[in-house]
């Protein structure tokens, strides 16, 4: 990723500037604001587990960076009262450091596994019965001197975090038990977790200023949080007690986030698309290219909240620009060629058939 998407304000990817973030925490799932139906499936699950003195299934969390993983993750362990462990899959380089680690979970413990679609697939078998049947299969030695040992594990739950699920081996995909898909945050949710964001952080935000913050958080709590911390210093510096929407939409003005969250990154990549491709298709390499950004990039932090907001869609031949998105960049579309008539039709249809008291 370019050091500049890791310098957008509004990139839900953890940077260096969210070390503080740890402080905005919720630590308990009652705490935990948003992803209602996710939270009281968790809630039930726990209980049973807890009332059962067993380990809670294996968990798989997928949605886009910044939505909470990490945070369910430690919840989850603390709602069991059981110890947390946390690694990532491009950390474990060999099969013996996830041995280690495995042998080192007390009973009942929770291990958190962030971006475990990057485990190497040796690493991901030595995984399989660990989470089947807790037990460990290495291999010691080589050649015709190979011996493999079998070890038992206490039962543990593992905690996938992954903003991809296609990317994970069906059958690792299989072992959780519990899949969970994390969406993106409502401006109303997200203006709660403002608001208590700013009351744990001391300053003085009116709720029409957390508003503000939040419409321009792209459903993510850690951009909220992040666009939070610089309307805090930006009024600060300016010497203003109480913070206002006024306040907070200079602030955010001078961030170059516009009302709608978008950043010059993401103007660049609309434009792109209505000033070169006609409002597309476009394939996502072609787009990545031309942006100098990786494909994973484009798919995992900036399309996410484009597509939820209607200014892009995302067709069998590639990304159009949807009617927003023309509005948005203050644009009328050319009239649709055949191409974007075909694609565009199917979803005119399944709007007439949801609704079809309406032309
Ligand atoms: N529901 C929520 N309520 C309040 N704050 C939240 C909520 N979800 C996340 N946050 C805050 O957002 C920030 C990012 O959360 P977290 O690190 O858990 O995201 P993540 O999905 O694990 O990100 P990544 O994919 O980069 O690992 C944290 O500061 C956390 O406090």
């Amino acid at each position: 990723m370019s050091e500049d998407m890791e310098e957008r304000p509004v990139s839900p990817v953890r940077a260096t500037e969210d070390a503080g973030e740890a402080s905005l925490r919720p630590q308990t799932l009652s705490d935990f604001i948003g992803q209602e139906g996710n939270r009281q499936n968790l809630a039930i699950f726990i209980e049973a587990a807890r009332a059962r003195g067993e380990a809670l299934d294996h968990v798989l969390l997928h949605g886009p960076p910044g939505l909470g993983k990490t945070t369910l993750a430690q919840i989850v362990a603390r709602e069991l009262g059981v110890g947390f462990r946390a690694t990532s899959g491009p950390v474990i380089q060999k099969s013996g450091d996830l041995a280690a680690i495995l042998t080192n979970l007390q009973p009942r413990d929770v291990l958190f596994i962030d971006e475990i679609h990057r485990l190497q697939p040796a690493i991901e078998e030595v995984l399989y019965p660990a989470m089947e049947d807790f037990q460990l299969d290495l291999v010691i030695g080589e050649g015709p001197a190979a011996r493999s040992l079998r070890i038992d594990l206490p039962p543990f739950t593992l905690v996938g975090a992954t903003t991809r699920s296609g990317l994970l081996a069906t059958p690792l995909r299989d072992r959780f038990g519990i899949p969970l898909r994390l969406v993106l945050y409502t401006p109303d949710e997200l203006r709660v977790i403002v608001a208590r964001g700013a009351r744990l952080l001391g300053f003085d935000l009116t709720e029409d200023g957390a508003h503000e913050i939040a419409r321009r958080s792209r459903g993510t709590p850690r951009i909220a949080g992040r666009l939070l911390r610089r309307v805090r210093d930006f009024s600060a510096v300016e010497g203003r007690g109480q913070v206002d929407r006024a306040i907070a939409d200079a602030a955010l003005t001078r961030l170059e986030v516009d009302h709608r969250g978008l950043d010059a990154m993401d103007r660049r990549y609309l434009r792109r698309i209505a000033e070169h491709h006609a409002g597309g298709p476009v394939g996502v390499e072609t787009l990545a290219a031309a942006l100098a950004e990786a494909r994973d990039t484009l798919e995992d932090v900036i399309e996410p909240y484009l597509i939820q907001e209607g200014l892009i869609l995302r067709t069998s031949r590639g990304r159009m620009l949807g009617e927003p998105g023309w509005r948005h960049l203050d644009m009328v579309p050319p009239p649709p060629s055949p191409e974007q008539t075909a694609l565009l039709a199917p979803d005119l249809f399944a709007a007439h058939d949801r609704n079809p008291a309406k032309p």
